[in-house]
């Protein structure tokens, strides 16, 4: 499957019966099946596939708008979201014990050195960010999907 869905976007929606802008960033929408906006659509039935990132060890989920969105203007979260921050991690990480994870989770990568920033240790707890999203009536998770190689950009991060 290869579906497009932004996380840093400001969109003309109809929101309580009017039109509005909703900029949604660092999150993404949600909408559930029979949301007026995916009339005619192939997810008018089903809703659209929601992707949300964790982590590089512990992959992504596919998910699917439930109806409790409506309280957050149909949106999500985009990912797991940092625990650390780019400095910090590359203050508290160790080089050897990121890289030895990848190969004891049998990841491989492009890097001979993992970008110690995007470490999974920089990211929040995926199964209890996933948790949070379900608990709170936004969105089901349909899929869990594992990284067997995961590509990272050389260029310097610009966030
Ligand atoms: N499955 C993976 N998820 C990742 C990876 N690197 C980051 N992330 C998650 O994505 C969000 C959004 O990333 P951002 O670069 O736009 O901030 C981030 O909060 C993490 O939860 C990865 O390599 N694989
Ligand atoms: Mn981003």
């Amino acid at each position: 499957m290869v579906y497009f869905i932004s996380h840093n976007i400001a969109r003309k929606e109809i929101v309580d019966n009017q039109p509005a802008w909703v900029h949604r960033k660092g999150a993404t929408r949600a909408m559930p099946g029979g949301h007026h906006s995916l009339a005619d659509t192939p997810f008018a039935k089903s809703g659209h596939p929601i992707l949300l990132p964790g982590n590089p060890r512990d992959g992504s989920a596919v998910m699917v708008a439930d109806e409790g969105a409506s309280a957050s203007c149909y949106s999500v979260n985009h990912g797991a979201g940092r625990v650390l921050g780019r400095r910090h991690a590359k203050r508290v990480l160790d080089q050897s014990t990121v890289d030895s994870e990848f190969d004891s989770n049998d990841i491989l990568s492009n890097c001979r050195k993992y970008p110690i920033d995007e470490a999974p240790a920089a990211y929040k707890d995926f199964n209890e960010v996933l948790r949070s999203v379900k608990s709170a009536g936004l969105a089901s998770e349909v899929a869990r999907l594992k990284a067997r190689f995961v590509i990272k950009d050389a260029s310097k991060a610009d966030d």
